[in-house]
């Protein structure tokens, strides 16, 4: 079920993700700890100045990176979704939103919404391409969440997205998400979750060292996504703990 490459729920990607990618950069964790940053350049020789031209070396490094993200949602998307009652939210962006994978999810679940997918380039060219077909109507795209305007909507979706980058990058972002954000409207934050005093779960602890060699970000507590919520203006902030991988946060305007 999750080794074969054409089933439903593959994690094949993932597995040649972490063993070609994530492992390399592993290998550099001690320099990592002391220097307190990211290890592509060690591994791969390329400058990780700009992240995701670093992770999107090359057009197979990208599809098998895309893809990897893609399947994620096919085992634990529904529960993401399913979380809180979004049934009033009628215009959703989800924001770095790669394949499309959880705006499948949203839109079986909440008949009544579209979501617009904002994400690079050549990560939308490949989406339209291969992942997401002219059936899917309630789905759309735009590009880049940083440099370009974020149109107005009633929910934001950030998953996966606010535990790779910096404090700063992450406050930029909420800031732009909460200026476009309808009043009454949302965001959804959805990451690995740390226990309050980080001791475990271990799944979140070794993903916050995964992000540590490989990305500018890190796992966080519930109050730290909290207070990153509530310092960008967002109130009635709501978590949910599934005991699984991920968990969800839900911020209103
Ligand atoms: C860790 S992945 C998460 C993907 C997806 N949200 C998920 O949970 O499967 C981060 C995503 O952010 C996208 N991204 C990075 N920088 C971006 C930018 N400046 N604007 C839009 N998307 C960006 C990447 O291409 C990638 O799809």
């Amino acid at each position: 079920m999750y080794m074969v490459k054409s089933s439903p729920k593959t994690l094949y990607y993932m597995a040649m993700y972490f063993s070609k990618v994530s492992y390399m950069c592993w290998h550099f964790l001690p320099q990592a700890v002391r220097e307190g940053k990211c290890q592509y350049e060690r591994a791969f020789g390329k400058s990780s100045k700009e992240l995701f031209e670093a992770i999107y070396r090359s057009e197979e490094d990208m599809t098998n990176f895309i893809h990897f993200m893609d399947s994620t949602w096919n085992i634990c998307g529904k529960d993401i979704v399913e979380a809180f009652d979004l049934s009033e939210f009628h215009t959703v962006y989800d924001l770095g939103g790669c394949t499309g994978s959880l705006a499948k999810q949203l839109v079986s679940t909440y008949k009544e919404s579209t979501v617009t997918i904002m994400d690079l380039p050549k990560v939308v060219q490949t989406a339209k391409k291969h992942f997401v077909t002219d059936k899917e109507q309630q789905i759309h795209f735009l590009e880049d969440f940083f440099n370009d305007p974020i149109p107005e909507a009633d929910l934001f979706i950030v998953a996966r997205i606010i535990h790779d980058w910096t404090e700063e990058k992450c406050i930029k972002l909420l800031t732009k998400v909460y200026q476009s954000c309808r009043p009454g409207g949302g965001v959804l934050i959805v990451e690995l979750l740390l226990n309050e005093d980080k001791s475990g779960p271990v799944i979140s602890q070794l993903f916050s060292l995964h992000m540590l060699v490989h990305t500018e970000g890190k796992e966080r507590t519930p109050s730290e996504y909290t207070k990153l919520l509530t310092d960008t203006g967002f109130r009635d902030i709501k978590v949910k703990v599934f005991g699984k991988m991920y968990g969800a946060i839900l911020g209103r305007k």
